[in-house]
């Protein structure tokens, strides 16, 4: 999958190029992550790519023209890596608290597609202009204003590729995880057998897989309906779950 992001710190995406689970699907050539400095764009000895806000007003906006160049360079870029491209463009999506939260079934269909362009804005965000003629997408992390787009665009990107095959060691694993199926998962156990004195819940010492599984489901139903109430009105049990379900209500 190609990624290519646009940002003013760029050394910042080290920290996800080269660590960890993304690191290694990056240096397996599974994921590429391109990251573009929209100052390389710019044609003034200062490498202007923000100014004061037209109309007055706190801080600084990021000027139009070295984010479009960017993006025209990150679409070369998109074409170059063979991206399936509907209508010729690479999907360009702009983190911003003004944005569609980010959700498992938002996350869900981007390994579908060949790439994506991420926009990280700095300030007081970007010339309006720029975000109506390029931007696809805006997409928010979350109801706060962060300093700028990179650990958002780090944070898609992290909830993304971990959903691409053979990227986790263990595929069935990202099935597992919390809001897949709707709910919260479950509590998970390893060594040592004791920890202060707190034992491992028998039944997952017992090697009964059909008991193992009915557990892990009533502790996620447990977990969600304490925690997150508004997901369990929401749950859609498959007819197993159903049945764990119903055994306890007798
Ligand atoms: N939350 C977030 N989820 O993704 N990005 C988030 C974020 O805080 N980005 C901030 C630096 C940049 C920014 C972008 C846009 C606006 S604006 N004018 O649209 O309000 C304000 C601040």
């Amino acid at each position: 999958m190609f990624f290519a992001v646009i940002s003013i710190l760029p050394e910042m995406f080290s920290a996800i190029k080269d660590f960890g689970v993304v690191g290694r699907a990056v240096k397996n050539e599974q994921v590429v992550i391109h990251v573009i400095n929209p100052r390389d764009f710019t044609t003034d000895n200062y490498r202007r790519i923000d100014e004061r806000p037209f109309g007055g007003g706190p801080g600084m906006v990021m000027m139009a023209e070295p984010l479009e160049k960017a993006i025209m360079h990150a679409q070369d870029l998109a074409k170059q890596a063979g991206c399936d491209i509907q209508n010729g463009q690479c999907p360009v999506v702009y983190l911003s608290p003004q944005g569609e939260t980010l959700s498992e079934p938002l996350v869900a269909n981007m390994p579908s597609l060949d790439g994506m362009i991420l926009l990280c804005g700095r300030y007081e965000g970007i010339d309006e202009r720029l975000i109506a003629r390029y931007v696809d997408k805006e997409i928010s992390i979350g109801d706060y204003v962060l300093t700028g787009g990179e650990l958002p665009a780090m944070v898609l990107m992290d909830s993304v590729i971990r959903r691409l095959p053979k990227v986790m060691g263990d595929d069935l694993s990202a099935e597992q995880d919390s809001f897949v199926d709707g709910l919260l998962d479950c509590p998970h156990y390893t060594k040592p057998l004791e920890f202060h004195g707190e034992a491992v819940p028998p039944v997952l010492l017992s090697g009964h897989h059909a008991n193992i599984a009915k557990w892990r489901f009533l502790e996620q139903v447990k977990r969600t309906k304490a925690r997150r109430p508004e997901l369990w009105e929401d749950f859609q049990p498959s007819k197993q779950q159903a049945k764990w379900l119903k055994d306890l209500e007798d």
